[in-house]
């Protein structure tokens, strides 16, 4: 069953450590079938030279496992309230790339400072708050996901648009169109993360882009009249 979705969430699985974005089983990446209401994942705590597409497991919506002899990540639950909250996106992606999860740890907003951010988001990927011991105790994982859910319901964003969150103590969040774009956007988020730092550091002061440029390099790229690459 889901075949061919299987062996591209277990290939996008092997390039978070091959991006540098995790060290040993700290991340997981996941694909839906929206036609079939399912998600394929990785299982939980398996060494990534060990794994193969055969030991990734579908999913509901619920998170209850339908297929697979692993048990799944165990941030199945989160990945299953953004599937079921976000009804666009078809891949997401958690990891502990280092400095987007520092970002995390000071619990900061990711501001747009350049254009290398204003390609994948439009406009500053929120931190979400910490989870209360109320959450923690009713289901951690997926009451993560509640928590991401109301923070883009609280910012009015578009998940589609800003493809990302920080969740405070902990780590990144990102999600797209497919497992590989998530991907895609796990890197870019680390990347600006890390230029931001930077940033910061030659100048505290170093404004965030004019809305203009904001607008240009996001809309050129996504939307309707995009006209980067070879569309
Ligand atoms: O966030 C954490 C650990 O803090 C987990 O997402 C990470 O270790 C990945 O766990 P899984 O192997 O997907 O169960």
């Amino acid at each position: 069953m889901l075949e061919k979705l299987k062996e591209e969430v277990f290939l996008a699985n092997l390039e978070l450590p091959k991006q540098g974005l995790i060290k040993y089983t700290w991340g997981n990446v996941s694909a839906v079938d929206r036609s079939q209401k399912l998600f394929i994942i990785k299982p939980s705590g398996v060494d990534y030279d060990a794994m193969t597409a055969d030991d990734m497991v579908v999913c509901d919506f619920e998170g209850n496992v339908i297929e697979g002899k692993l048990n799944p990540s165990s941030d199945t639950p989160t990945h299953a309230v953004l599937y079921k909250h976000f009804e666009d996106i078809g891949g997401i992606v958690h990891t502990h790339s280092q400095w987007a999860t520092a970002w995390a740890q000071a619990g900061l907003d990711v501001p747009a400072m350049g254009t290398t951010h204003a390609d994948t988001f439009y406009g500053p990927v929120p931190c979400a708050r910490f989870l209360t011991s109320e959450e923690v105790e009713r289901g951690y994982e997926k009451e993560t996901g509640h928590v991401i859910v109301n923070t883009f319901a609280e910012h009015k964003l578009d998940p589609l648009e800003v493809p990302g969150v920080l969740l405070h103590g902990h780590a990144p969040f990102t999600w797209g169109k497919t497992a590989d774009e998530a991907v895609m956007n796990a890197v870019v988020l680390d990347e600006v993360c890390k230029m931001n730092f930077y940033t910061r550091q030659l100048n505290s002061y170093a404004e965030e882009l004019p809305q203009y440029i904001l607008d240009k390099h996001y809309l050129r790229k996504h939307g309707k009249d995009a006209y980067y690459g070879q569309k």
